[in-house]
């Protein structure tokens, strides 16, 4: 099996993933289904040396006005930073990272029943890559996405068990740290979180079991592919231990690259693309992607916090109280959705094609 096709097949539409992949070949080389074009590569000499520019901002006392303030330049700058002392014990964190382990090494059988279009539930799916029948080049990840719909009874039933209690709680602790930082970002743009906003900053939440199996060329590959995320915020757990693997563009216009590295205990938050209209450029929605490892797999969890599907995005009447130019047109949200998901990840053309 080592023509594109044929691994293209055993992938996605036998819907093995690239983790059924690597279980079933002892891959010595790349399969070139998997080889990006040196532009999508991250190689050193894009990567910044120092990592201090990834901001870790101690949450103990959200109060403190110096923590908002914290969180408001890096949402400005990087539009990327990591939490400490946010009060989820690390305990509880390392449970989530085990139970989306533990889903990934359940047999190929097990997991398969997830496959999206044919899951066996509603609210929760696996696919591979990031949308594979529109990618010419395949990302090296498995994912499963759950969206959590509290609002419907037993909205989880059908949630595998191996993790099913684990993200339902997750979930749930995450919910209100993520509406602290909203709220401090969305006061700071002299507005505040209420009725005619709150469906768009939170109307959805949805959290991703990304899996990166060990590649046998990680030069050539990429894990996830260079996008901005397109909701308001997401929090993402990283796992413990050594990888650089997360790295986001330091500057808007560069190609140069910073590591956010992992830290015991910590949660990476990043500004999406809704944060970045509605503040009207305040606030930075950085582009990211991830590597992959040759010796190791890896694995994250981000929860994406976002518009409901009919929410209009536009910048906030506060920020253009004095006469300030709208940077962007309106737009629907599921017509952004339709835009995102529609082509492979591509830096932040979506956003880019709502300017005016
Ligand atoms: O795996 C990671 O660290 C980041 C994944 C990511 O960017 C995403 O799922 O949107
Ligand atoms: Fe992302």
């Amino acid at each position: 099996m080592t023509r594109t096709t044929d691994v293209r097949d055993f992938v996605v539409n036998q819907r093995n993933g690239v983790k059924g992949l690597v279980d079933t070949l002892k891959l010595t080389t790349l399969p070139s289904a998997y080889i990006q074009p040196p532009q999508e590569r991250l190689t050193s000499e894009k990567i910044l040396s120092s990592s201090s520019q990834v901001p870790v901002i101690d949450v103990s006392n959200w109060m403190d006005p110096n923590v908002a303030k914290e969180i408001c330049d890096a949402a400005t700058k990087l539009g990327l930073f990591q939490i400490v002392n946010h009060g989820i014990a690390q305990e509880e964190l390392k449970a989530v990272i085990a139970a989306a382990r533990g889903f990934f090494e359940l047999p190929a059988e097990e997991r398969r029943r997830y496959w999206r279009g044919s899951s066996v539930s509603e609210t929760a799916w696996l696919t591979t890559s990031f949308n594979p029948l529109k990618e010419s080049i395949l990302e090296w990840r498995d994912f499963l996405k759950f969206e959590y719909l509290p609002q419907q009874h037993d909205f989880a039933a059908t949630w595998p068990s191996v993790c099913k209690e684990q993200v339902i709680d997750h979930f749930e602790r995450i919910k209100p740290i993520t509406k602290k930082i909203l709220d401090i970002l969305i006061s700071n743009l002299n507005s505040t979180i209420d009725k005619s906003n709150e469906e768009t900053l939170m109307g959805t939440t949805r959290m991703n079991f990304n899996y990166y199996p060990e590649c046998p060329d990680p030069s050539l590959a990429v894990g996830t592919g260079r996008h901005s995320d397109i909701n308001t915020l997401t929090l993402l757990l990283q796992e413990d231990g050594v990888l650089s693997s997360l790295y986001a563009r330091a500057t808007e216009d560069g190609d140069e690259w910073v590591n956010v590295p992992p830290i015991p205990g910590a949660i990476v938050v990043n500004i999406g693309d809704v944060l970045q209209i509605l503040s009207n450029n305040r606030y930075r929605s950085v582009e990211h992607c991830v590597v992959v490892n040759k010796f190791c797999s890896r694995v994250s969890v981000p929860v994406f916090c976002g518009p409901v599907h009919d929410a209009v995005i536009e910048p906030l009447p506060e920020v253009l109280q004095n006469n300030e130019v709208a940077g962007y047109r309106n737009i629907v949200y599921s017509d952004y959705l339709k835009d995102f998901f529609g082509r492979p990840h591509d830096g932040k053309t979506t956003i880019e094609s709502i300017k005016t």
